[in-house]
């Protein structure tokens, strides 16, 4: 007889990966007949599926492969939410991330149906490449994008700066590229005597002005409507903060951190949370999600460990701190420069 085959390397991980369009169907699909809303309690599949208006039987399937996925708990065969579920799938819950879960697959994003023809081709194969500058687009993502900072970064972000010497007595900050804002409002919540200034464009800022005012924020936030790029950031402030924004300022480095320590008071603090690529730009998988969109723009937009806190350092600031930050979407930096 032949040798057979034999492995102490289990293929689960390939699996596990095989499976995960599958198990994005489920969460999909959950979420747009919004059964978390229906699962605070116990229920019964056979009164979801009355509620929903969908098949008996095949929504108490579906209620399985929620439960497979540990996204319900299924007791004596009726149903309810995990605690996972429950504080970010449940559409009224103030930490709901649904649209940012959906967001991955954002056709005009990350068109995951034109891999094939990017890798194959190159740019050119995707017809209309996406306009990463154009407004309209991330007026549409304020609300996809918030859930982010609402879902625990705005707060862990905002105590590590809160931390900083002397941030009680800081009195003004800019959130630059702020989009959704959020970052701002924890910042607010850290120090009750400052206020501050959202800068993004036009059409960005009045699509995060409800939310602002949603958390009665509006007496202690102006705007200040703009391309950072090219107009004045204005000047006096203690703080400017920035967000997985200056993407678009790479390979403009130099301009864009002079502008910034310009801008600020002295003794001011600025910080970056951006990504920053290590392992030959492989790590961390946050950035996996950013693969597509740079085949299409032809553009490595991601920046390397340490290329922000270098810049900050040659536009003049004193020290940079920098660390890496776990976040539920992957590792992030954070970058502290102080001016003199
Ligand atoms: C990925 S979003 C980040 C939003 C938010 N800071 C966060 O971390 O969730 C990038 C934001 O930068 C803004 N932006 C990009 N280029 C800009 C520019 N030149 N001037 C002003 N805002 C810009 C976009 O409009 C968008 O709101």
């Amino acid at each position: 007889m032949e040798s057979l085959p034999h492995t102490h390397v289990s293929y689960r991980p390939l699996y596990n990966l095989a499976m995960g369009p599958l198990k994005a169907a489920f969460l999909n699909m959950a979420l747009e007949l919004s059964i978390f809303d229906l699962l605070s309690a116990h229920a019964s599949p056979e009164s979801v599926a009355h509620q929903l208006n969908t098949h008996p039987t095949n929504t108490r399937r579906l209620l399985d492969g929620l439960t497979i996925l540990e996204l319900l708990e299924k007791k004596e065969g009726s149903y309810r939410n995990t605690p996972l579920a429950n504080t970010f799938l449940v559409s009224h819950s103030p930490q709901f991330i649904g649209p940012l879960l959906t967001q991955t697959q954002n056709p005009d994003m990350n068109p995951l149906e034109a891999l094939k023809a990017l890798v194959a081709k190159g740019p050119e194969a995707h017809p209309s490449p996406m306009d990463m500058t154009d407004e309209t687009l991330w007026a549409e993502e304020v609300k996809a994008s918030s859930g982010w900072v609402l879902g625990g970064v705005g707060s862990r972000v905002a105590t590590r700066i809160a931390g900083l010497p002397g941030f009680e007595h800081l009195k003004t900050f800019m959130d630059m590229g702020c989009g959704h804002g959020v970052f701002a409002l924890y910042l607010l919540e850290q120090n009750p005597g400052m206020s501050g200034v959202l800068m993004d464009r036009k059409g960005v800022l009045e699509a995060a002005k409800p939310l602002i005012e949603s958390f009665d924020a509006q007496d202690r936030i102006s705007y200040r409507p703009g391309d950072y790029l090219t107009d004045d950031l204005g000047r006096g402030y203690d703080l400017i903060f920035a967000s997985a924004t200056l993407n678009f300022a790479r390979g403009r480095m130099d301009h864009m951190l002079s502008k910034i320590h310009q801008a600020l008071n002295p003794g001011g603090y600025f910080v970056s949370f951006q990504d920053g690529l290590t392992h030959e730009q492989t790590r961390p998988d946050t950035m996996l999600g950013a693969i597509i969109p740079c085949m299409m723009m032809d553009l490595d937009y991601c920046f390397d460990q340490g290329e922000i806190a270098d810049a900050a350092l040659r536009a003049g600031f004193r020290h940079v701190q920098s660390q890496t930050m776990e976040t539920p979407i992957g590792k992030m930096e954070l970058d502290i420069a102080r001016k003199a």
